[in-house]
């Protein structure tokens, strides 16, 4: 299927403005993909971002248009790769700024890849009874374990009696990271965003169902909003399946990533990003006298004395802990299953290793 992409680039001769971003640009093409790039010729092996990852193969955007490719695995949306003409299974894929991925539980893959080169993730609750420091950390932790920036938007602030209430207890969270409380409905919503929403920036969203991310992705859609409506593809066993669209081009000249995997992100070996969130309670478990203090009754504990002086919320604590017996739950899992697999494929390789040895004797 071929899509009309002209309006969101430039006409390709001289009647763009001199300072007119050109094409790629708007795809994300940014520095560090062009380092990589910059010893091939791109006339030859030009540069494509990964728009839909479908069974059936691949769709991407390039300077000219929209290309499909064959099925590549390990690559997922987002993604740059450097189209090879003659054959298109081998283009080259460039290193990600960023990756989310997750364990797929149950479909015998170990990971499935969410989305790359993200550059900020909008992490979305309400200024009502969604909001949850927790969830917020469990967020947090999840766009550091895939070296995104986040930003955390408190919607519903209009029908709040005290929305900066809710900022101040987001920004106890996380110091470092941006908090917006807006009304996701008001016409300015979209503007809010833009800062980070600029030519070239990737977005996605993540929240709970109802937080009002459609809302805030049909307004910085505006009228492109309806190219968000779902596409029709044949499945393996040529049923129709619906895939949404899952790159898109703004208006505001950002992109927006929105996949269903990305709604439903876990945190999967994530004792990284963890670190990252709770760095302040590591670093005082680290000054603990007791190399494995569990931070409860041990003496000479710089957690609890932390929490003592007021210096430390006693639920944070709580939900690190919490957090981390997840990851490592989820991670021990994994590991299990892995060495599963490995016994089992020991068991087939010995198996029909005798049955040779007996037909060769
Ligand atoms: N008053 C008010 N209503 C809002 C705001 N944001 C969203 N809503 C409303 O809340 C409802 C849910 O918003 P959605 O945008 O569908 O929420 P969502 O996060 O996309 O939900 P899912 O699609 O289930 O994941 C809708 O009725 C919105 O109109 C806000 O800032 N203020
Ligand atoms: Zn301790």
């Amino acid at each position: 299927m071929v899509r009309d992409y002209s309006r969101f680039f430039p006409p390709a001769d001289t009647g763009a403005p001199a300072r007119e971003p050109d094409a790629l640009q708007r795809l994300g093409w940014q520095a560090f993909f062009i380092r990589q790039a910059g010893h091939l010729d791109l006339a030859a092996t030009p540069p494509l971002r990964v728009s839909e990852v479908q069974r059936s193969g691949l769709t991407a955007l390039g300077a000219d248009g929209e290309i499909t490719l064959p099925p590549m695995p390990g690559v997922t949306v987002g993604d740059w790769l450097l189209h090879d003409r003659a054959r298109p299974a081998r283009s080259v894929l460039l290193d990600r700024r960023s990756l989310f991925r997750r364990r797929a539980a149950g479909t015998g893959r170990e990971e499935q890849l969410i989305a790359a080169n993200v550059d900020t993730l909008f992490i979305v609750s309400s200024c009502n009874n969604d909001f949850n420091p927790a969830r917020l950390e469990r967020y947090l932790a999840l766009a550091h374990e895939a070296g995104v920036e986040a930003a955390i938007l408190l919607t519903k602030a209009d029908a709040s009696e005290d929305p900066g209430g809710y900022a101040d207890r987001a920004k106890a969270v996380a110091r470092q990271v941006p908090v917006l409380t807006l009304n996701a409905l008001e016409p300015g919503a979209a503007a809010r965003l833009q800062g980070w929403c600029g030519t070239g920036q990737t977005v996605a969203f993540v929240g709970s169902s109802g937080v009002g991310k459609s809302t805030l992705v049909n307004a910085l859609m505006g009228a492109g909003a309806a190219q968000t409506g779902a596409i029709r593809e044949d499945d393996s066993r040529g049923r129709h399946t619906t895939t949404a669209r899952q790159l898109h081009l703004m208006p505001g000249g950002g992109l927006l990533l929105d996949t269903p995997g990305m709604r439903e992100l876990q945190l999967t070996d994530a004792a990284e990003g963890i670190a990252g969130v709770f760095a302040d309670i590591e670093a005082l478990a680290r000054q603990c006298r007791f190399r494995d203090c569990g931070h409860d009754s041990e003496p000479g504990c710089a957690v609890r004395a932390a929490v003592d002086r007021g210096a430390l919320e006693p639920g944070r604590i709580a939900r690190w802990r919490k957090l981390l017996a997840e990851d490592r739950f989820n991670s021990a899992a994994l590991h299990e299953r892995r060495a599963r697999d490995k016994a089992f494929g020991k068991m087939v390789r010995n198996a029909t290793g005798n049955k040779a040895k007996r037909r060769d004797g």
